[in-house]
């Protein structure tokens, strides 16, 4: 019997299939990537690029969104430090859920401060969390501005807007890092590949 957080007089339940019955079945092994970066740094891109290409692999994935995840299981959540950290951590918690049902899950969210992506890292087994740096400049970053929120974050019509008026803290030891060569970003297949080429040489792909 234990007290978690606001939880007490609870149990932890044990099933007879485990992770590794779901893995044989699935002929993978669960993870998390996490994609970090600043709005319009091709997060959404790499994890959709990255979930049809492991499709087409017979391999299962399933993508976590940050702004998806605002329309629901997050609505109640804002952008002030708080509403952020408590993102992070339910959905760090949902992707921990995911990667030991044995899906390679992926998440995409600005994720902007390090010690909440450490925090979820740290609730995952070793090796399992897999963190991927977006390292897009700003300036292409607002150049892109697809759903034109740096316009009107620069016009002061969004307040805490990351990388304008909030901030960013890069990652220090990620796994994998995307960025430009020569000043040109790799084509979202290119992206892809590299966390392809990851998975298969640390051997997720396979039971
Ligand atoms: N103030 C502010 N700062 C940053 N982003 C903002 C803000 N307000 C709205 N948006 C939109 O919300 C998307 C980011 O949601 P996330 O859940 O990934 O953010 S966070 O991880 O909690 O920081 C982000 O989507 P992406 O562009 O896909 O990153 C924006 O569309
Ligand atoms: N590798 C890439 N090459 C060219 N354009 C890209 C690439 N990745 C993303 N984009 C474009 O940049 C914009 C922002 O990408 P998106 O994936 O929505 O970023 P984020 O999810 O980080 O906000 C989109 O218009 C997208 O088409």
């Amino acid at each position: 019997m234990s007290a978690v957080g606001k939880s007490t007089n609870i149990f932890w339940q044990e099933c007879s299939v485990g992770k590794l019955d779901r893995q044989k079945l699935l002929k993978q092994k669960g993870c998390v990537v996490w994609i970090t970066g600043l709005s319009g740094s091709g997060k959404s891109t790499l994890a959709c690029t990255l979930d049809r290409e492991l499709y087409s692999r017979s391999k299962l994935a399933y993508v976590l969104d940050g702004d998806n995840l605002r329309h629901g299981l997050n609505k109640d959540l804002g952008f002030s430090t708080e509403d952020r950290t408590e993102n992070i951590r339910r959905v760090g918690e949902v992707a921990k859920l995911f990667a030991d049902a044995g899906l390679i899950c992926i998440a995409s969210l600005i994720s902007p401060y390090r010690k909440d992506r450490d925090s979820c890292r740290g609730i995952l087994p070793e090796s399992s969390f897999i963190e991927v740096f977006m390292n897009m400049p700003l300036e292409l970053c607002e150049a892109r501005d697809p759903k034109g929120l740096y316009k009107l974050a620069r016009a002061g019509k969004i307040k805490g807007f990351t990388g304008i008026d909030d901030p960013y803290e890069p990652p220090l030891n990620c796994e994998i890092e995307i960025k430009q060569e020569n000043g040109v970003c790799p084509s979202p297949n290119a992206m892809a590949g590299q966390v392809v080429g990851y998975l298969e040489e640390k051997g997720f792909l396979h039971e």
